[in-house]
């Protein structure tokens, strides 16, 4: 009797190499381990445009594909199997012959405050006038523009470590960060005032992973549905959704909220001009089997409200380089 048994699939992880990246990765590998243990799964690092470009404005050079590139084609050239990225890096629009195979559970996707240590006893809304806010994000320069014009905005790139340097060297009063990098990276001590979405709504995505992969890899898709985790797909499908309609990418001042209880799905999003004087925001609420088409429904709706315009006026300021 011949047996044929083909041998164990050896599954090639792609990722960034910054540490936010591989601590992700690194616990991506280890779920799909533990549900697998006949499999082995092997992390590949590259570096991104994104890695290599860190003297720039982010908001300058746009964000198409930014940090997702490099490891899209390595999967295009069977180099990599999937790519694990922090979802609201990703592209609301994949390349031919690529899908976002799973969403992972979501760490708190809002925005918080770290200060410089004079600041210890204050919050958004009390620190002084003048005061300098680090923050990359026209998101969040906006939103806080717009609840507190009597502050301060200053660029500040580079990974964490480097930013709360600058920070507590004095450069920056106060720094706007993902609580969930700040998490993942055990800087959550550090978190001063995590930012209620009455101040600041969180970007699409934020704090969960995206996994892409070939959408002809069955096997690959199947395995990482495994680690999918359908509560936060359902609220980031929607979120997604709100975004593409728009045409937006990480780097333009859109920001959402979702809600799920049962099935039922509560979206807010708001789309703001960098000077935070013009706004449009508005929520919906339906069936989470629904998700995308309340995403686009929820767009149609800003758009009706005058988002398109505000829009318009930032890719062209961007265009200008101003
Ligand atoms: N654009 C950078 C980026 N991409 C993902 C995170 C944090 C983790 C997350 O939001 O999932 C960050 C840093 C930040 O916004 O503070």
């Amino acid at each position: 009797m011949t047996s044929v048994i083909s041998p164990p699939r050896t599954i090639r992880i792609g990722t960034r190499k910054s540490q936010l990246a591989l601590v992700q990765t690194y616990w991506v590998q280890e779920q799909l381990q533990k549900n697998f243990p006949g499999i082995s799964f092997e992390v590949h690092t590259m570096s991104t445009q994104g890695d290599k470009i860190l003297d720039v404005a982010l908001a300058k050079i746009g964000d198409k594909g930014l940090f997702t590139k490099e490891l899209e084609l390595g999967m295009i050239n069977q180099e990599i199997d999937f790519a694990v990225h922090s979802l609201k890096d990703l592209p609301t629009r994949l390349p031919e012959g690529l899908v976002l195979a799973a969403i992972t559970e979501r760490e708190n996707p809002a925005d918080a405050m770290v200060v410089h240590e004079k600041h210890k006893d204050k919050q958004i809304d009390t620190l002084p006038e003048g005061a300098v806010i680090g923050t990359s994000s026209l998101r969040r320069l906006a939103q806080l523009r717009h609840h507190f014009p009597h502050l301060q905005f200053k660029d500040v790139r580079g990974n964490l470590n480097t930013r709360m340097a600058k920070l507590d060297a004095g450069e920056y009063d106060a720094l706007i960060l993902a609580v969930a990098g700040l998490e993942r990276l055990e800087m959550g001590s550090r978190i001063h005032q995590v930012l209620p979405k009455e101040i600041s709504l969180h970007a699409v995505g934020q704090g969960a992973l995206g996994i892409e992969c070939r959408a002809d890899d069955t096997e690959v898709i199947s395995i990482l549905k495994a680690i999918e985790h359908p509560h936060t797909r359902d609220r980031c499908l929607a979120e997604r959704s709100f975004l593409r309609e728009l045409e937006g990418g990480c780097q333009v001042p859109i920001g959402v909220n979702t809600e799920l209880n049962d099935n039922s799905l509560t979206l807010t999003g708001i789309v703001i001009s960098v000077d935070g004087q013009k706004l449009a925001k508005d929520t919906v609420t339906g069936v989470a089997s629904s998700a995308e088409q309340l995403g686009s429904y929820l767009a149609q709706r800003l758009r009706q409200q005058g988002a398109q315009e505000i829009l318009d006026e930032i890719f062209t300021q961007i265009q200008r380089g101003s």
